[in-house]
């Protein structure tokens, strides 16, 4: 049950990093993860083990979004590029009269294809990454990134697991290979003087991502130092996330509420707009594809299961229905094209 927190609580993850820790401190710190995945959905994590330098992974966010227009729209999902392959992965422009106000660069595992389960509709969720030509590094550090992401992931799902009873590596198998996604953001500047339709929410705040929750289990995301992440408490105030350094913001996806029978809440958070660009990094850590996600039995309340069983891939699938970067309308493609160019300013 969410709560009115007044700010996000901090999870010192240093056990994790000791290899003589005790099973009674782990269990101590499962606790505290269990407490804060009930109360309040979102947290930061700090000790944790990802190798993070905010100011080289924000430079390489920076150097993607400095490409070329053309060269960033050739990346382009299909949705928007309708001669690019690509479907799911890739490249998504900032739409103009959307709510939200951002352009993104999407990967998944680089174990990508035919081991994420069986394929699913006309998106294929299991597709190879595409990649800016002629940026090795780029390529080298989000995968490293991402891998640094995917085990901070399943430490964290030990601890939820060791929280219920359950034996520490329960979920492993569930997330290997992981249908997880890394995600660059790029928020440009947007005042409230926008020529466009600038969003505001019903506080009349001016916003760059409109308000929800996140659809999966776990995300994770570094963000700079420009601020504007707010979550929502139970009484509906918004509580601001600023920067912490060095530190991940990890909140909870609607599949982790499914998944723990209504215990764990997925917090409401927006990004609110400033006039400087921001730049953020989710990355969304998420079981196999056909990982069949069921009320985990500790969870039942007398036996009784809240939930019905979904499987992660037609889930995504579904929710895609409603995300406006997989929006099969060829009118977006008409929209964005008049969008020439967003420029970063690169420091
Ligand atoms: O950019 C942020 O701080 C939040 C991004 C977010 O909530 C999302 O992509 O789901
Ligand atoms: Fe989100």
């Amino acid at each position: 049950m969410s709560t009115a927190f007044e700010s996000l609580p901090i999870i010192d993850l240093a056990p994790l990093q000791d290899p003589q820790v005790s099973p009674e401190t782990l269990k101590k710190l499962a606790a505290t993860v269990r407490h804060t995945f009930e109360t309040v959905g979102f947290a930061y994590l700090v000790n944790h083990n990802v190798n993070l330098n905010h100011e080289e992974l924000f430079d390489t966010a920076r150097e993607f979004f400095a490409l070329p227009h053309e060269e960033k729209l050739h990346l382009a999902k299909k949705t928007f590029v309708s001669s690019n392959n690509n479907t799911y992965r890739g490249y998504f422009p900032v739409q103009k009269n959307d709510t939200s106000y951002k352009e993104g660069f999407e990967v998944g595992s680089s174990e990508s294809g035919d081991s994420l389960g069986e394929a699913f509709g006309k998106f294929n969720l299991q597709e190879h990454n595409v990649w800016p030509e002629h940026q090795p590094e780029f390529q080298k550090k989000t995968e490293e990134y991402f891998d640094g992401c995917t085990r901070l992931g399943n430490q964290l799902m030990s601890m939820v697991a060791i929280s219920f009873g359950l034996e520490e590596d329960y979920f492993e198998p569930l997330f290997n290979p992981t249908a997880s996604t890394l995600r660059y953001l790029h928020y440009p500047a947007r005042s409230v003087k926008a020529e466009d339709s600038a969003t505001n929410d019903d506080d009349d705040a001016l916003l760059s991502c409109s308000k929800h929750t996140d659809s999966g289990i776990v995300t994770l995301l570094c963000q700079d130092t420009v601020g504007g992440l707010e979550v929502q408490n139970s009484l509906g105030k918004w509580i601001p996330a600023p920067y912490v350094p060095e530190s991940f913001v990890v909140n909870l996806g609607d599949l982790m509420t499914r998944w723990t029978n209504g215990k764990f809440v997925a917090t409401m958070h927006r990004v609110r707009a400033t006039n400087q660009d921001r730049l953020s990094i989710p990355f969304f850590f998420e079981p196999r594809l056909d990982c069949l996600i069921t009320p985990l039995q500790p969870c039942l309340e007398n036996g009784v299961s809240y939930y019905s069983p979904v499987r992660y891939g037609e889930h995504v699938l579904g929710k895609m229905a409603t995300w406006v970067e997989y929006q099969d309308d060829r009118e977006t493609e008409t929209n964005h094209t008049q969008i020439t160019a967003y420029p970063i300013s690169v420091a």
